[in-house]
């Protein structure tokens, strides 16, 4: 299953690159934004004894590249609109969900909408979502490329930075429940 994950971000990541139609050496730049990837299997399990206050996980973004969650039959994953508005996704069985994290949102200059999620869990079955996340190495320095930037449509919306110093600046405690922690810290 996990090489099956990393296979789908890889041609996930392939595609933004020819998508765009950035030249060939940026293959190279989305190579290294999955260099570091961790495997982690999530258990939620609600108390049936408190029917009233279910597990809710709190909504975030992705700090790393891509997500990528598979998850048994029970269905309690939520994403944030742009108005504003809690929406349920379905995932159909044997099929994953793929989720963009602040890094690849950089990379690609915002053109790639990070969401915020969350986990509400609704009935009393438990939840299991095996996922792939897929990150850039700590000392990567993430750049926009050029052909993402032009004046008119899309100026430059973040300047280079390094991932880890990105990272460290989330985790500190001042900036911890900032939303929009990319744009604080590397916007333009
Ligand atoms: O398990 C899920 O459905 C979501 C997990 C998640 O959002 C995360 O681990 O960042
Ligand atoms: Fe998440």
């Amino acid at each position: 299953m996990s090489l099956k994950m990393s296979e789908v971000s890889w041609v996930i990541l392939k595609m933004i690159v020819e998508g765009y139609g950035l030249s060939q050496h940026h293959i190279s730049d989305v190579e290294n934004m999955k260099s570091c990837s961790d495997l982690r299997l999530n258990m939620y399990i609600t108390d049936k004894n408190n029917t009233e206050n279910k597990y809710r996980s709190s909504g975030h973004i992705d700090k790393n590249t891509l997500t990528v969650l598979c998850q048994n039959e029970v269905q309690d994953l939520q994403v944030l609109s742009k108005t504003g508005t809690w929406i349920d996704i379905v995932i159909p069985e044997n099929c994953f969900v793929v989720i963009v994290g602040d890094a690849l949102k950089a990379w690609c200059n915002g053109r790639l909408h990070a969401a915020t999620h969350r986990v509400v869990m609704s009935g009393e079955k438990e939840r299991y979502t095996f996922g792939a996340f897929v990150a850039p190495k700590d000392e990567m320095k993430i750049e926009v490329p050029r052909g993402l930037v032009d004046n008119k449509m899309h100026p430059l919306r973040y300047r280079p930075f390094n991932y880890r110093e990105f990272l460290n600046f989330f985790a500190s405690t001042r900036s911890r429940n900032l939303e929009n922690a990319l744009e604080v810290f590397a916007g333009v």
